[in-house]
């Protein structure tokens, strides 16, 4: 007897029996940009299709997203370098523009899983994740402004913080903060084996938070180490992270599976602002099926054991998935 393992591949009925891996528009966090002001949609170009929106409009792109059957949003906030300065006083300044926003989308949307992000960069005038002193970037003294970010995120309503820092010690430190407040109810997702990764640069132009100075080699990963994710991890995990986090995905898929299979926690992969772009800008090109290989792209984060995906490509799975 030949083994024949075309016969499971004869016709899409019997495809689809034997598909081993399924997205779900369940499975995706959807990262928005806020920025401050009335009636703005501001289209970020390196990411076709992506938007910055002052928040009036972003309701009504929320409750669009919320139709289609997303209930899982990770916004994240730009501010004009007027607002910015060297400690991100702005980030716990209880009338800021991000904190009110998260206020009021969550009272528009009770339902829905609001993922804020805690780190230093869009507030801070070296557009470093941590505090800069003499070019070091100082680990203790940044958790302190780290806690007090996300303690004023927790009072405006988030349900879920993303420390995004990658700096030591934050995911305890934020639990103390948030423990000894009272919200033992808002989780921590921590980006856990987040890496130094060219595939940032489209966030950056539309945050406008690159570092000023310098790179984030010191504190995010190098692209080179693999067996490094599991001493991240473990630590987030004994610090009491709910949620471990890749970054970025797709050059990181054997990390992500690495975590998956050392680790009972939810793992989250967030598919990067450079890796949506490459596909758009390729597809723009007629060089490739843009659908098909966003498709191809968010079910190979998921088979490599990724739970829960980060994805600018969320709205656009879930309009085809309707
Ligand atoms: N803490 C900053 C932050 N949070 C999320 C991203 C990147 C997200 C993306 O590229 O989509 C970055 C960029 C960076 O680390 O410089
Ligand atoms: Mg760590």
């Amino acid at each position: 007897m030949q083994r024949r393992p075309r016969r499971n591949r004869k016709t899409q009925a019997i495809r689809n029996m034997v598909e081993e891996t399924r997205l779900s528009v369940k499975d995706f966090i959807f990262p928005m940009f806020l920025i401050d002001g009335v009636n703005q949609k501001i289209p970020v170009a390196s990411m076709p299709g992506i938007y910055r929106y002052s928040l009036d409009l972003m309701l009504y792109e929320i409750e669009e997203c919320v139709n289609l059957g997303i209930m899982a949003f990770d916004i994240f906030p730009a501010y004009p370098e007027n607002k910015k300065d060297k400690y991100a006083k702005e980030s716990y300044n209880p009338d800021t523009f991000y904190l009110k926003a998260i206020f009021t989308i969550k009272q528009k949307f009770p339902e829905i899983a609001l993922m804020t992000d805690v780190a230093m960069d869009p507030y801070s005038s070296d557009g470093h994740d941590g505090l800069v002193e003499e070019g070091k970037i100082l680990n203790d003294e940044t958790l302190d402004i780290l806690g007090k970010m996300s303690l004023a995120q927790a009072q405006a309503g988030a349900d879920i913080l993303g420390p995004s820092d990658m700096m030591d010690g934050r995911v305890g430190y934020i639990r103390e903060v948030l423990d000894s407040n009272g919200y033992t109810d808002v989780s921590i997702m921590s980006y856990t084996a987040k890496y130094a990764s060219a595939f940032y640069g489209p966030f950056r132009d539309a945050l406008d938070s690159a570092p000023k100075h310098g790179d984030k080699k010191t504190y995010q990963m190098d692209p080179a180490n693999y067996n490094e994710a599991l001493i991240e991890a473990d630590l987030d995990t004994e610090e009491g992270a709910d949620f471990l986090m890749v970054k970025p995905a797709l050059a990181y898929l054997d990390v992500i599976r690495l975590l998956r299979d050392n680790s009972n926690l939810p793992i989250a992969a967030y598919n990067v602002s450079g890796e949506y772009a490459m596909v758009k800008a390729s597809a723009e090109r007629g060089w490739i099926d843009g659908e098909r290989a966003m498709l191809e792209s968010l079910l190979s984060i998921k088979r490599a054991g990724a739970n829960i995906i980060l994805s600018y490509f969320a709205k656009e799975f879930a309009m085809l998935n309707r």
